[in-house]
């Protein structure tokens, strides 16, 4: 056990490094230096894993908090991926389009964020402006789809003034074939899964490039801590088996704060997440943790655009999953 957490305390090196036992230090992603505070010995990392009984309350935890979900699915090849932005910002367009064809008249929708989901809130604002559409009102997830609401003409109330949201569109970083999903590569995923999880339907987004055979292998997952927290809970992810890395903004100096007034710690596992729905809750016991990136069991449905050369479609989830497999195995004859 003493080898394993040292294998991950020295993994984490870099863009988190920890300075012999006792100092934590975060890596500016504009400028590269490293800046961060020095632990008191007895918080350092080390104190907390040495004999090993932290993480193993931890691996407790996960068979406590094993709940039913999704089953996985068989693991589908992988989509190729889309190398030309152009066309993967239209087949998120041909994607946004689709969704907001669910949208019916006098329905509260919930509005997620990302790229996507905001071309979804344009195209809703497209079909309210041209009458198409009345009486929607819109649930924010983010700053950015209140303000982009707001711009589209999408009138919008908060989320403790409605008692029910009858549809939720939203975007994700990955998706499997059961419909679970890591989201949070924009940092809202805390108010997205509240949104997502108390509506009626909820819509997924996505364009091929999202499909994964296994969550976690290349996006790290997202989860918002507490800035209070910060240090316990980085070494609470590593407990878990995780390579957390605290995000730095792009364009200020220092972390990225939420919308909720917290930070975002994405965690690497290097293997995958082969139990999305006990990481889950084994991420969201750790005191300080506000909420990860993780939705399992929440997407009713996955709209996937693909596309074949010019020609772009859009289909559920395991259709696309299926196709890809066929795929697979015609090639695997040739
Ligand atoms: O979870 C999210 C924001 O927190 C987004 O939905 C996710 O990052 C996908 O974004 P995009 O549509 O820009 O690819």
């Amino acid at each position: 056990m003493a080898m394993a957490v040292l294998e991950q305390s020295a993994a984490i090196a870099g863009s988190l490094r920890w300075h012999g036992q006792s100092e934590l230090l975060m890596k500016s992603s504009r400028t590269g230096e490293h800046y961060g505070s020095r632990l008191p010995h007895h918080t350092g990392g080390v104190s907390l894993f040495r004999n090993g009984s932290k993480a193993q309350d931890l691996t407790g935890l996960l068979s406590l908090c094993r709940r039913s979900t999704v089953k996985a699915l068989a693991a589908p090849a992988q989509a190729a991926p889309v190398s030309d932005p152009v066309l993967q910002e239209a087949l998120k367009r041909a994607v946004a389009k689709k969704a907001v064809e669910l949208v019916k008249p006098g329905m509260i929708v919930g509005l997620g964020t990302g790229s996507t989901s905001s071309m979804a809130i344009e195209e809703l604002g497209k079909l309210i402006s041209k009458g198409k559409l009345k009486d929607v009102i819109g649930v924010p997830t983010s700053y950015q789809s209140r303000v982009l609401a707001r711009q589209f003409g999408v009138k919008t109330v908060d989320l403790n003034d409605v008692n029910h949201i009858d549809l939720a569109f939203d975007g994700a970083d990955e998706v499997e074939a059961s419909m679970n999903l890591i989201k949070g590569g924009g940092a809202a995923h805390t108010m997205e899964k509240v949104v997502d999880n108390m509506s009626g339907k909820c819509v997924i987004l996505v364009d091929q490039t999202k499909v994964v055979s296994e969550l976690g292998l290349s996006f790290p997952l997202p989860v918002e801590v507490l800035p209070y927290a910060i240090s316990p809970v980085l070494r609470s992810l590593v407990a878990l088996g995780g390579v957390p890395e605290i995000r730095s903004a792009l364009r200020k100096d220092g972390p990225v704060i939420t919308d909720l007034g917290n930070m975002v710690v994405d965690v690497r596992f290097p293997e995958g997440i082969k139990d999305p729905a006990a990481l889950e809750c084994s991420i969201n016991m750790i005191p300080g943790v506000v909420e990860n990136g993780l939705f399992i069991g929440i997407a009713d449905s996955v709209l996937v655009a693909t596309h074949d050369g010019e020609e772009i479609t859009i289909v559920e989830l395991a259709e696309f999953v299926k196709s890809l497999s066929t795929a697979s195995q015609e090639s695997a004859k040739t």
